[in-house]
This record gives structure tokens, sequence and C-alpha cells, in this order.
């Protein structure tokens, strides 16, 4: 294995190299001037500006934004490079210069690629898909998989606007969007998650025998035993086995007990694969707020409010029970907030994340159910209201109260995207909890540092420094 000037650790299975076709593209490449963009708060200080300088983290070569090479370069189809121009897309990531080229030699190669929050792995997946597709066929040749609705419906937005010029179908494998009844599906490319997408392949709803990519975003989580993992395999059992689909399974964490059944699950993949120490974003400043208990935990939550306004924030709790108090409380005593967890039926959790996402609450209090993925930029502030721990992963219920490291990266990392600055704050209220943060603390090598609960003006100043 070898590791590369900019930290990244790249095996290729052979010399795949990328073809670039420079293709003489009408597609229009967005000039490079908006450069920085403001996000500015209407409440608590009129003063507070969040800066965002794209072009300059792209500069920084030990940035994971920074590339050397252009969307032309890594010889994507003219109707895609439209495509990313209309979206703003200027130069690729570095997870994205590094992946593409490896994605879209030929023969196919699986790829096992890991890249922090935020970097950009959807559009290396998205893009992938769209290449290799042949539209002239209707028939459903690329499948993806995510760990949630919310994430499948946020992949699509991905696909859909990526392949804006081009005729791509494409077709939704998650609960209750589909009629119950239906007996064909021919989209060229379907998002879902695994237990629908398991039922549509073994109803041959889906004809599975043109599939040629097969796509797991969040990776780790889709194939972690203690997960997705026993219904992920179920839907690639499903998948012809005599000519199989190149495999991509991308994530920002890769724990080794899920790496070893990753390595089994995408045979001589294409790896790239980050440091222990660069798993986490530069630009997220973590915190802590050392609560007397529970209830204290409640009343430091509310203090924060307008803080938790000044851009969107995203407050991770425990229990779904959890998530529905606070909401309940904190909307009786006026605040605007909203909840979502995965209690609640699908077409409430569709309504409640696009009307966050729209931005029309500030605050959304949920469960681990959208720790990842979740590309909403304008959140500058995640609470981790309680810490993750590994007995709330998947449907294990042991009594492991350890810290997850990994839900605590995906967590955090739905703010500081793509260069971003943002902050998190946990809130510990006893040895046990304190214990936890420590040892997140120490494993990702990055400080946390503490915020006094009664100084709200020592939080605002900590906020306004390191989302300068
Ligand atoms: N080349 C690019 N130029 C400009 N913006 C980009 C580029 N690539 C991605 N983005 C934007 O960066 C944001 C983060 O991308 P994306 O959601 O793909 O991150 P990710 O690596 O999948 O993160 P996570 O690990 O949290 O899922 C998105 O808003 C996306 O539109």
């Amino acid at each position: 294995m070898e590791k590369d000037a900019e930290g990244f650790y790249t095996t290729k299975t052979d010399d795949a190299t990328a073809k670039p076709e420079v293709t003489e593209s009408e597609a229009k490449k967005p000039e490079v001037t908006e450069a920085t963009r403001s996000e500015t708060s209407d409440l608590i200080s009129s003063t507070f500006e969040v800066t965002v300088t794209l072009a300059d983290q792209q500069a920084d070569p030990n940035s994971p934004l920074y590339s050397a090479k252009s969307f032309e370069q890594l010889g994507l189809h003219p109707d895609l490079l439209k495509g990313l121009y209309a979206l703003g897309f200027s130069k690729p990531s570095k997870i994205q210069e590094r992946a593409l080229p490896l994605l879209l030699s030929n023969p196919p190669q699986n790829m096992i690629g890991q890249s922090q929050s935020g970097t950009g792995k959807t559009a290396a997946f998205v893009l992938t898909m769209l290449t290799r597709v042949d539209f002239s066929l209707n028939k459903t040749q690329a499948i993806c998989l995510a760990p949630s609705r919310e994430l499948a419906r946020q992949i699509m937005s991905v696909v859909v606007a990526m392949g804006k010029f081009t005729p791509v179908q494409t077709e939704y494998a998650i609960k209750d969007n589909l009629p119950r009844d239906v007996t064909r599906i021919t989209a060229h490319i379907v998002v879902g998650t695994p237990g629908t997408m398991t039922d549509l392949l073994k109803r041959r709803v889906i004809d599975s025998s043109g599939i040629k990519v097969f796509v797991l975003d969040e990776a780790d989580n889709m194939l972690d035993q203690d997960g997705l993992g026993d219904q992920t395999l179920r839907v690639k059992n499903l998948l012809p086995r005599t000519q199989p689909p190149q495999i991509i399974l991308f994530s920002a964490t890769f724990p080794d007990h899920v790496r070893t059944f990753a390595n089994k699950f995408a045979p001589n993949a294409n790896k790239i694969e980050l440091q222990k120490e660069e798993l986490s974003v530069e630009g997220i400043r973590q915190f802590y707020m050392d609560c007397r208990n529970e209830e204290h935990k409640y009343d430091i939550l509310v203090s924060l409010y307008q803080l938790l306004t000044i851009g969107q924030s995203i407050i991770f709790c425990q229990h779904r029970h959890t998530a529905d108090r606070i909401s309940q409380r904190m909307t009786v005593e006026g605040h605007k907030v909203a909840s979502l967890h995965g209690a609640k039926d699908a077409s409430e959790r569709d309504a409640i994340i696009d009307s966050f996402r729209e931005g029309r609450e500030k605050v959304l209090i949920t469960t681990n159910v959208i720790a990842r993925g979740i590309d909403i930029l304008q959140v500058n502030m995640v609470v981790n209201y309680d810490l993750p721990l590994m007995n709330e992963r998947g449907h294990t219920h042991s009594n492991d109260a350890r810290p997850d490291i990994e839900t605590y990266i995906h967590r955090i990392g739905r703010t500081g995207r793509f260069g971003r600055k943002g902050i998190s704050v946990n809130f510990v209220h006893d040895k046990r909890t304190w214990l936890q943060m420590e040892e997140i603390e120490k494993t990702l090598g990055k400080r946390i540092i503490r915020i006094e609960t009664d100084d709200l003006d020592d939080m605002e100043e900590k906020m306004k420094k390191a989302l300068k």
C-alpha cells in the first residue's frame, strides 16, 4: 500500500488507470468567482458572520478538497460535465479526483473508498452510475443503497441533478413509495434502503440481470453485523453471479471489524483509505458542556436556543422518546423546533426533513437515523445531547456502553461540509459520560474544549471564533 503526498493510502488492484477522454464539451464551466459565501445570522447578533472560502480551501494541498485536476481531465461525458457545472461544481475534490479514474476504468473494478464527511463522495459514485448506464436500454443497470430513507432521497436528488442533461430514469426503493402491486421497474438507476430493495428484487419487480453497478453509501454501516449487514448481503445474493456488478463502497469510516467483511463483499477492490488521525474534518471545532444532571441538560439546551438558530442545528439524542419529549417541551415553551426519528411514518419523515432543508425550522431534534450522510450546508452546529454509544447500534441491545466513535464522527460531520466551518457541543453530565467523551477525544486525537454552562457569552465568543 502506498501513501501519497496528501495523506491518502491508495491500493490499486492492478494498473487500472484513467483514460481521460478530453472531450470537446459544450458544457460551460462556472467562473471560479464564487469563492466566498456568507451566511449571516438574523438573530442573536447581526454582526455574526459565517464566511466560507471554498476556493481557498481548494488551494490548500493538504485539504481534502484540493485537487490538481479538472473534471474534464477525469474523462466524464459532456452531458455530465454540464450537470456538474449547473450545480456550481468547478473542480473535483480530492476524493473525486482519486476515485473517479479508478471507478471509471475498464474492465470495471470494485472500490472501497474512504474520505472525510462532506468531501464529495456522493458525486464520485453518482457520476460512476450515470457513466455506466446505457440510456438506450430500459433496464435497471445501477442500484444504490443507503441506511435511511432521508439519505436515499438526498442521493436521488444528486442523481437527478447531475443527470439533468441525460435521459436517465430513476426510481426509489424506499418504504411506502411504490404501489404495493407494482410489477415492473425499468428505471436505469434505483436508489433505496435494503429492505425495500430486497423485496423488489425478490419479487422480480426489478430485473437484476442488467445490474452493472452496486453502490453502498455509508458502507461500514450497511455491512455491519450490528447494523444492516444481513439485509445488505441479502441484496447482493439476489444479484447476478455469473457477471457480478461493480461493487462500490464509500464511507467516512471503516472500522477494522467491518473492513474485513468489506474486503470479502467487494473482492479485489481498489482502495482509498484515510489514516486514523485524519478521520474528522479540520473545520469542525468540538466543545463540551459539563451539566449537573439530565434535567440540567434540558435547561442548557433551552438556554442555547438563540445560538442554535444562528444557522441551523441538529440535536442528537439516544432515544426516540427523548427527541419527542424535548421537542414537545421546547415547543410548549415557545421555541420552534422539529423532531425526526424512525418511529414516524414515511410521509411525515419526508415532510420534516424537507422543511428543515428549506430552513423553515432552524433546530432539528433527532436520533442516529440521520447521523450519516445528510448534507445541509447551513447546519453550523451539532449538539450531542446524548453521546452515541455502541449499544445503540443497529438492532443490538447489548450492555456495551463504550462510545460509538464512528457514529460520533458522522454526527459531527453534519456540519463543516465541504470546507465550511462548524461546531459540535457534547453534553456530559456524570462521570460515565465524561469518561466516554474522554475516550472519543483520545481516539480522534482532537481536543474537545470546555464551555462553561453558566456563561453564554463565553459560548457565543467561542462560537464566533470557531466559525470565523
Ligand atoms: N467538486 C465539488 N465542488 C463543489 N461542491 C462540491 C463538490 N463535490 C461535492 N460538493 C458539495 O459538497 C457537499 C458534501 O458532499 P457529499 O454530501 O457528497 O459529502 P460526503 O463525502 O458524501 O459526506 P458524508 O460522509 O457526510 O456522507 C455537498 O453539498 C456537495 O454538493
